[in-house]
């Protein structure tokens, strides 16, 4: 089943905790946010290895954080810029809904319906234990699918909307996995701002 959700939603999940606010920021907002980071951000394109041949990453992508830790996954190393004033006021923003205080985002260019983030699980021993996850979209809506790795009934879906705010907590990185999967529909380009606590 696809949710399309209107006000803020907690999820009781086994083995996770997941908050649902869509309208974290209005739509003009999120439109401004949209192109000015769109713009403003350094976005890359890094290779990554899979069974040991190098393909494309399927999306760009940018590390930025207020230490200087660097984050690895997928054989690719990310060393971070310094927060711009914009990301500031973001994360603060995010911070408050959260209740949590995070170092570092990492942010996500799906430029169409071809750009993807496979199955993975944000589990890096950098991010802790439990890790609090605060995922901020903006731009095209996209699905979020996510599964638990034992239990095979718990399988649902999202739907990420412009300017929706999307918080995953407990023990979810440890039990569950998720993905954007690529999509036919003719869609435009999608942010998304990951916030992390990297240690
Ligand atoms: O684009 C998204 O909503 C998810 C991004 C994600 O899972 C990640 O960067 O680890
Ligand atoms: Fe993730």
């Amino acid at each position: 089943m696809t949710l399309f959700l209107n006000e803020k939603t907690t999820f009781q999940l086994p083995n996770a905790e997941l908050i649902y606010i869509p309208n974290f920021y209005n739509n003009s907002q999120a439109d401004q946010y949209f192109s000015r980071l769109r713009k403003t951000i350094s976005w890359q394109q890094d290779d990554i290895k899979v069974f040991g041949k190098t393909y494309k990453q399927p999306r760009l992508t940018a590390l930025y954080a207020n230490n200087n830790k660097p984050y690895a996954y997928s054989n690719i190393t990310m060393t971070p810029l310094p927060f711009t004033d914009e990301l500031k006021r973001i994360k603060t923003d995010v911070e408050k809904t959260a209740e949590h205080q995070f170092t570092s985002v990492l942010l996500n260019l799906y430029r169409n319906g071809n750009d993807s983030n496979g199955w993975h699980a944000d589990n890096e021993k950098e991010l802790g234990k439990n890790p609090v996850i605060a995922s901020l979209s903006f731009g095209a809506p996209r699905a979020f699918h996510f599964k638990h790795r034992q239990l095979k009934d718990e399988k649902h879906k999202l739907i990420l909307e412009h300017g929706s705010l999307l918080i995953m907590k407990g023990e979810m990185q440890h039990y569950w996995l998720h993905q954007i999967p690529k999509t036919k529909k003719i869609i435009g380009e999608r942010i998304n701002l990951t916030f992390r606590t990297i240690v």
